[in-house]
């Protein structure tokens, strides 16, 4: 074990360090000492640092109660206590110092340790939002949307994700392609609430599902489907997705256009959109184009006001609704990232409203549970745009799936884990006045 502890230490310090997510991390990692370890110390480093991303809060509670700094060093050392049941004597011995094992423990470290000897890792005398692991900065306005439901929403957030397809109508329908993922080993469930989605329970041991490289089903979690099917795109319309990043909503307004009318991807990252090309050929979709922006105020924009049926504003955001696949993304923002992310959202919906034609609708969504970010915007963009009014989003969700409105939902699209069994998702539908 201690080997792989210096591995478990180098990847979660770069990750510190460069600011960067763990999963890229880890990848880089193990591209460098490409062949020095087997696949399952890989598993085992995987585990132990995910681990450690998942217990982050408690682990520092934990330091800050006896005195340690906030090292990422003293958090593994903490964890091999409050979780892996090792002892200071187990750790002196992991932590030989020299070429590919930890540094000696210091008096402190050793001290801070044995205090915690015993302990279980979630203390009751821990203030709940550390409990839940729920970060300082989201604690406010998760407890305004959720109230007394905080708790168990929170936690829920904390559970590991689906894994959920949606069939690509242009390549083939969900009733034939369950029976073939079966054949193929992996175990399916229908989800009846939703136009085209299926949930994969377990991909058997294949690496990759099989007929993905055919286009026959795109990765998409279930809110993510219900967010694009709520911007109600019809054939022949002229539709706009401002923040495409790789395509994944484009890809399912695709499928509802039917490869008749104009579909624009745009986004300022052209490397998102240059992958949001090459899905949208698989899928075989051709009435689809790229643009990349300067900004969101790039003069493209101007140039093409009030020419779109339907504007799809999918907003960079702090992604509170998306923790269960990225809770390493939990302990990257803090209240500054989430006031920038406000800022920058307001100006992208104000921008993105100039494309919308009188008649025409503006979607703006989010994979975030926060106020800031959703209901506050909306208010504010409703104060000033009186030519927009709100659809509510029963009037989208009564003629486009094919299952009751939950009667959770209010005039705006809100999904949870918790709530809906889907990831966290908002989305208001704003539609422009014909004058
Ligand atoms: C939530 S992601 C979009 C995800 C995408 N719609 C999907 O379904 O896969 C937000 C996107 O907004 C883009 N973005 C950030 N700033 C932007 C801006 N000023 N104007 C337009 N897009 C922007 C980011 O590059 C990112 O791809």
């Amino acid at each position: 074990m201690g080997r792989l502890l210096f591995h478990v230490l180098a990847v979660l310090e770069e990750a510190t360090n460069s600011d960067s997510p763990i999963d890229r991390a880890l990848a880089a990692h193990f591209s460098n000492i490409k062949g020095r370890l087997t696949p399952r110390d890989h598993t085992r480093i995987r585990d132990m640092v995910w681990g450690v991303v998942r217990r982050y809060r408690r682990l520092l509670w934990w330091l800050e109660v006896n005195g340690q700094t906030p090292q990422v060093r003293k958090l593994l050392l903490a964890d091999l206590v409050l979780t892996h049941g090792k002892n200071v004597q187990d750790i002196t011995h992991f932590c030989k110092g020299g070429g590919g094992y930890l540094k000696r423990l210091t008096d402190s470290e050793a001290r801070a340790l044995s205090a915690m000897d015993g302990k279980r890792l979630a203390d009751e005398t821990m203030p709940e939002a550390v409990t839940l692991e729920c970060p300082a900065w989201a604690e406010k306005g998760l407890r305004e949307v959720f109230g007394d439901r905080f708790a168990e929403e929170v936690d829920a957030l904390r559970e590991p994700a689906p894994l959920d397809i949606r069939v690509n109508p242009f390549k083939g329908n969900r009733d034939d392609l369950i029976p073939r993922l079966e054949k193929a080993g992996c175990k399916v469930e229908k989800l009846d609430w939703l136009p085209y989605g299926l949930r994969i329970t377990d991909a058997g041991r294949k690496a990759h599902l099989p007929f993905y490289e055919r286009g026959e089903f795109e990765i998409q979690d279930a809110g993510s489907q219900v967010l694009a099917t709520m911007v109600a795109v019809e054939p022949g319309q002229r539709v706009i997705d401002f923040c495409a990043g790789a395509g994944g909503k484009t890809l399912a307004l695709a499928a509802e256009m039917d490869n008749r009318g104009q579909l624009i991807a745009a986004d300022v990252h052209n490397k998102r959109l240059a992958r949001a090309a090459q899905r949208l050929k698989r899928a075989g979709v051709f009435n689809a184009e790229r643009k990349v922006l300067e900004s969101e105020r790039d003069p493209w924009v101007k140039k093409n006001k009030g020419k779109f049926d339907r504007v799809l504003v999918d907003a960079p955001c702090s992604g509170t609704g998306s923790w269960r696949r990225a809770p390493d993304s939990k302990w990257r923002r803090d209240e500054t990232d989430l006031e920038e992310l406000v800022t920058l959202q307001e100006s992208i919906l104000t921008s993105a409203a100039r494309l919308v034609k009188p008649g025409g609708r503006l979607v703006y969504a989010t994979c975030s549970l926060l106020p800031v970010e959703n209901e506050d915007q909306i208010a504010r963009f409703l104060r000033s745009r009186p030519d927009f009014k709100l659809v509510p989003v029963k009037d989208v969700w009564d003629t486009k799936m094919p299952s009751p409105m939950p009667e959770t939902m209010g005039d705006m699209l809100r999904l949870s884990p918790a709530t809906n069994d889907t990831d966290g998702f908002f989305a208001a539908i704003l539609e422009r006045s014909m004058d």
